[in-house]
């Protein structure tokens, strides 16, 4: 009984990265990130916040920890496995998402899931640079993405530094994640949603200079919450401005600290 304790805690440490753990925390900040991304940018984020906030950053099949496990080629499987891994943090502390990017997808999915099945909503959905599920135009077939497509689009999207994308080697490894990324939200339904699914509040933060987002109105159609929008000059990776990626931690520091007042 115990074995099987440990195994599923080990199990379910490999999805969710908690870099710096806060025993103190009155709140849980769940970080999904970018598509082709890994969990620890996000994760580092834990050291960055006062200790009544722990960080914790989804890490998908196939990188860091988890290269040894095929990639996810659906993206209600990818929720599944979210979801069953996020359960036992989310009982006893009130909790936020931040998703960036193809983050805000998934993010999105575990909080409609986790409302539906387990009653559990976060208290705030923080949304960075993405257009609303309903909104999002053709997504291309990942299968068929070639390197250099993957190349282009990365210098375009403005968050990887040139040495990783000069060093062929090293850009195969980062081409496949991205590719197995935007494959498993080629499975994602775009569909409007026919009323509010969720009640939380949700704020919308967004580079001025991103042309890849659109109609970032149509989040506050998910729900019945409050809604607010800023923008930070910059593209779609904004947030790699030190003053910006500050910016978005001290927003979601004064929401968490406003929400315990309405709880
Ligand atoms: C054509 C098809 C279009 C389809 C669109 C579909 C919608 C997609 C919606 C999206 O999500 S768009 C976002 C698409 N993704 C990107 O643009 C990739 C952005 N770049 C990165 O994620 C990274 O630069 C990289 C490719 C290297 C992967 O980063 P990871 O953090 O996952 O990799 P890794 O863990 O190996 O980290 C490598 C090191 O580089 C560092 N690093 C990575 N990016 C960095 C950066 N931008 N600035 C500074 N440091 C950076 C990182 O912190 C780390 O340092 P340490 O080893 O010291 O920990």
């Amino acid at each position: 009984m115990e074995e099987r304790k440990e195994a599923r805690k080990a199990r379910n440490e490999k999805i969710v990265n908690c870099l710096y753990q806060k025993p103190d925390a009155i709140f849980r900040l769940i970080c999904f990130p970018w598509a082709g991304g890994g969990s620890t940018h996000f994760a580092k984020w834990g050291q960055k916040f006062h200790d009544l906030l722990e960080v914790h950053s989804i890490r998908l099949a196939g990188r860091e920890t988890r290269t040894e496990e095929p990639f996810v080629t659906d993206i209600n499987q990818a929720v599944d496995e979210i979801v069953c891994a996020l359960l036992p943090l989310l009982q006893d502390k009130l909790f936020a998402f931040f998703g960036h990017s193809m983050g805000n997808y998934l993010a999105f999915m575990t909080a409609r899931q986790l409302k539906e099945q387990y009653n559990l909503e976060p208290v705030h959905f923080f949304v960075s640079s993405a257009t609303p599920p309903h909104s999002q135009p053709q997504i291309p077939d990942g299968k068929t993405l070639t390197e250099e497509e993957v190349k282009w689009s990365y210098m375009d999207f403005g968050g990887t530094p040139n040495c990783f994308l000069i060093n062929s080697q090293e850009f195969q490894e980062y081409f496949l994640i991205f590719k197995a990324d935007v494959h498993m939200l080629n499975t994602y339904n775009f569909d409007a949603p026919l009323k509010a699914v969720l009640s939380c509040d949700v704020t919308c933060i967004f580079g001025s200079e991103d042309k890849i987002i659109s109609n970032l109105e149509g989040w506050k159609d998910i729900t019945s919450g409050s809604f607010g929008m800023y923008h930070r000059q910059g593209g779609h990776f904004y947030l790699m401005e030190p003053s910006h990626e500050a910016f978005i931690q001290n927003h979601i520091t004064k929401c968490l600290e406003l929400s315990t007042i309405s709880y």
